[in-house]
């Protein structure tokens, strides 16, 4: 299990995460939702030990990362991809690692095998792997210890549409058989297709957080009226904000009930009235991270 109570990361007067608590639970996959820069990298880091938070704390297993004995045996981390020794081989720079954590190097091979690097890949060295074989080397090398736990930064990055689905399956069965995955993405179907929980953050501070089919059916009510400038004083009226969709339309944060009865009170005729949570994931990203008064609206 991995906890993140109050964890805020300051770079200057710049607030990279600010006050962020979530926790990951066995059995499941947590999607880390959030454009660029919004504080997935920093929280993450936090949790490995990595960058210190200027306040908060982040545990796995009760303990902090920098605190566990042996830590690649209780949770595999992947936080970029580049970071294997360029001139090495894939087989030793597992091989290695398997010396450093005290793993039985046959586990190597079975773990190249589990995110499918061949033997020829394996002997190449990793300045001619592709992104898309440094992530799953990368993962090789989360893998190795037989963690109960996977921290991933975006390790869907330079993977081919079959390795994002080859990938899934490996998270989904990882956490089936009772492990904890945390995976950060701006791949937003990515995430809903593998995600059981999401939290997903935004300027460094948590938007929204759940269960992601609950975040889905109450991810506001798509409108669309002939006039959408009186649509949106009447929106005004009743102190709700709309955020702008692709196809000309606006998605609230309330119920269509409300937002139609305001419409009929004033006699504004609506082209579209319907629960967004069938736009997916991706309407709810932008939706909650379009703007403060959005951000506000769905705290
Ligand atoms: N070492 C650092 N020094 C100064 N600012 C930093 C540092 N690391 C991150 N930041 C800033 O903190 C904020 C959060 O960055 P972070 O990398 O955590 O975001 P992210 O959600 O992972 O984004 P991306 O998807 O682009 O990697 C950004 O504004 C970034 O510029």
């Amino acid at each position: 299990m991995i906890t993140v109570e109050h964890l805020s990361k300051r770079y200057g007067s710049h607030p990279a995460v600010d006050d962020v608590s979530f926790t990951c639970e066995p059995g499941t996959v947590t999607g880390f939702l959030g454009p660029n820069g919004a504080g997935k990298s920093t929280t993450m880091r936090m949790i490995c030990g990595l960058t210190p938070p200027t306040s908060g704390t982040a545990t796995v297993d009760g303990q902090p990362y920098k605190r566990m004995g042996n830590p690649g045996r209780r949770i595999g981390v992947l936080l970029d991809a580049s970071a294997q020794h360029s001139g090495r081989t894939g087989r030793e720079v597992l091989t290695l690692a398997a010396l450093t954590m005290g793993i039985d190097r046959r586990r190597v091979d079975e773990s190249l095998d589990r995110v499918g690097l061949n033997k020829t890949a394996a002997k190449r060295r990793v300045k001619a792997y592709s992104l898309g074989m440094r992530q799953r080397l990368g993962l090789a090398y989360a893998l190795l210890g037989d963690p109960g736990i996977l921290v991933l930064d975006e390790p869907a990055n330079g993977l081919d549409p079959e390795g994002i689905f080859w990938m899934r399956g490996l998270l989904r069965d990882f956490a089936d058989r009772g492990g904890t995955v945390l995976l950060s993405s701006h791949l937003l179907r990515e995430v809903e297709a593998v995600a059981d929980k999401l939290v997903v953050i935004g300027g460094g501070r948590i938007v929204a957080e759940g269960d992601k089919n609950e975040l889905l059916a109450a991810s506001g009510t798509v409108v669309r009226a002939l006039d959408m400038g009186a649509l949106d004083m009447v929106l005004q009226r009743v102190g709700l904000t709309g955020t702008k969709t692709t196809d000309g339309g606006v998605v609230v944060q309330a119920d269509a009930e409300v937002i139609g009865r305001a419409a009929a009170d004033a006699g504004l005729v609506l082209l579209e009235l319907r629960p967004a949570g069938g736009g997916g994931l991706e309407q709810m990203f932008l939706t909650l991270t379009a703007g403060d008064s959005v951000k506000e609206a769905v705290r």
